[in-house]
């Protein structure tokens, strides 16, 4: 099978393997396990910011920055498609306690000018604005680059009105190289920010939240609320450094094959790419197929070929580290056989 449904199915290298069998641990809830301090410090250092939170998920990140950020009652504002909002499971009320309110965006980038008119609570009618969340690169968007520019927009309202800004950043990394650039670039722009190891980096478990020393404390403990407490995870933050150290410049690989595919898929009678192909996503549109998305992945998997649904004539192939060019070749021949 050639595996396009996600970079969370990346599996760990034998480095990584390695690293798990050898981790120095101990009790992470007494912050005694080594290998998760190292990869929490240098986590913070390379993001830019004071202190780093080692988390299970991307979505335990982005809801435990939320419930740090914000009381119940708050209103949060995010993009109409966001993980947060689109694919979280409603976390973001039943955990929280807040409400979301959807602001457009052009490929993931929303107008910081509406982001301000958003802003709420001075009236005994309204919620208090608690936080406004980005996210970049944007999933649904097909993974496109959210300009730092725009980030920056964003942060300059936000500060105005003393509101925090939280960017999921699961694919953040995809970002930087993308733009050939510092993750800095992008974080300095941020109150916090969640980054996945698990994804693209090909870490086999977790995320990393990062912010300032406050938040972090305040973060470590409703990890804890969550029963996240971590005792000897050091055998899986050792595969977290190798993702961070080893990990990164190899993504531009992952793009390469994505635009491979893209520009391979614009010979395929009756598929349409329908995003620009920034990163490691190609969105493609099958409805000239005369097939929805479900009967045409159907197709696909009998064929050996692994995508995800997108919407009723929609699917999404994402390119990562177990993927090859050689097998991107593969797959576009297989799309060439499928009617
Ligand atoms: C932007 C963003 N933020 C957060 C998450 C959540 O990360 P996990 O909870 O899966 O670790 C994801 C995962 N995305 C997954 C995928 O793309 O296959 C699915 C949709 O949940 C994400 O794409």
């Amino acid at each position: 099978m050639i595996d396009l449904r996600s970079d969370t199915v990346t599996k760990p290298t034998a480095a990584m393997k390695q690293g798990m069998i050898d981790a120095e641990v101990g009790d992470d809830v007494y912050k005694e396990d080594p290998t998760i301090n190292k990869l929490e410090e240098l986590a913070a250092e390379k993001l830019g910011k004071e202190a780093a939170l080692f988390v299970t998920s991307g979505t335990q990140g982005n809801q435990i920055a939320v419930l740090t950020h914000c009381v119940s009652g708050n209103e949060v504002l995010l993009e109409k498609d966001s993980h947060i909002f689109y694919y979280e499971g409603g976390a973001i009320s039943a955990f929280a306690g807040v409400q979301t309110r959807t602001i457009p965006s052009v490929n993931g980038a929303m107008n910081p000018l509406e982001i301000e008119s958003a802003i709420r609570g001075q009236d005994i009618h309204e919620p208090e604005t608690g936080l406004i969340c980005i996210e970049n690169t944007h999933n649904r968007a097909g993974g496109s680059v959210v300009p730092k520019e725009n980030m920056k927009g964003i942060y300059q309202v936000a500060s105005k009105h003393h509101v925090p800004v939280h960017l999921d950043g699961a694919r953040l990394f995809n970002a930087a190289v993308a733009s050939n650039c510092s993750i800095k670039n992008f974080t300095q722009y941020t109150t916090s920010v969640q980054i996945c190891l698990s994804k693209g980096l090909g870490a086999p478990v977790g995320s990393i939240i990062a912010g300032d020393h406050k938040f972090i404390t305040k973060a470590r403990k409703w990890r804890k609320r969550l029963g996240g407490g971590l005792r000897q995870a050091g055998v899986l933050a050792a595969p977290g450094i190798i993702a961070l150290t080893q990990m990164v410049e190899r993504l531009a690989i992952d793009h390469e094959n994505a635009s491979l595919l893209a520009s391979g898929i614009k010979n395929v009678s009756g598929l349409e790419v329908v995003n620009t192909v920034d990163t490691n996503i190609v969105l493609v549109d099958v409805s000239k197929k005369g097939l929805n998305s479900k009967e045409y992945l159907e197709r696909l998997k009998e064929n050996g070929v692994l995508a995800v649904p997108f919407g009723p004539s929609l699917i999404r192939f994402t390119t990562h580290y177990d993927v090859s060019k050689e097998q991107v070749q593969k797959a576009l021949a297989t799309l060439n056989t499928i009617h």
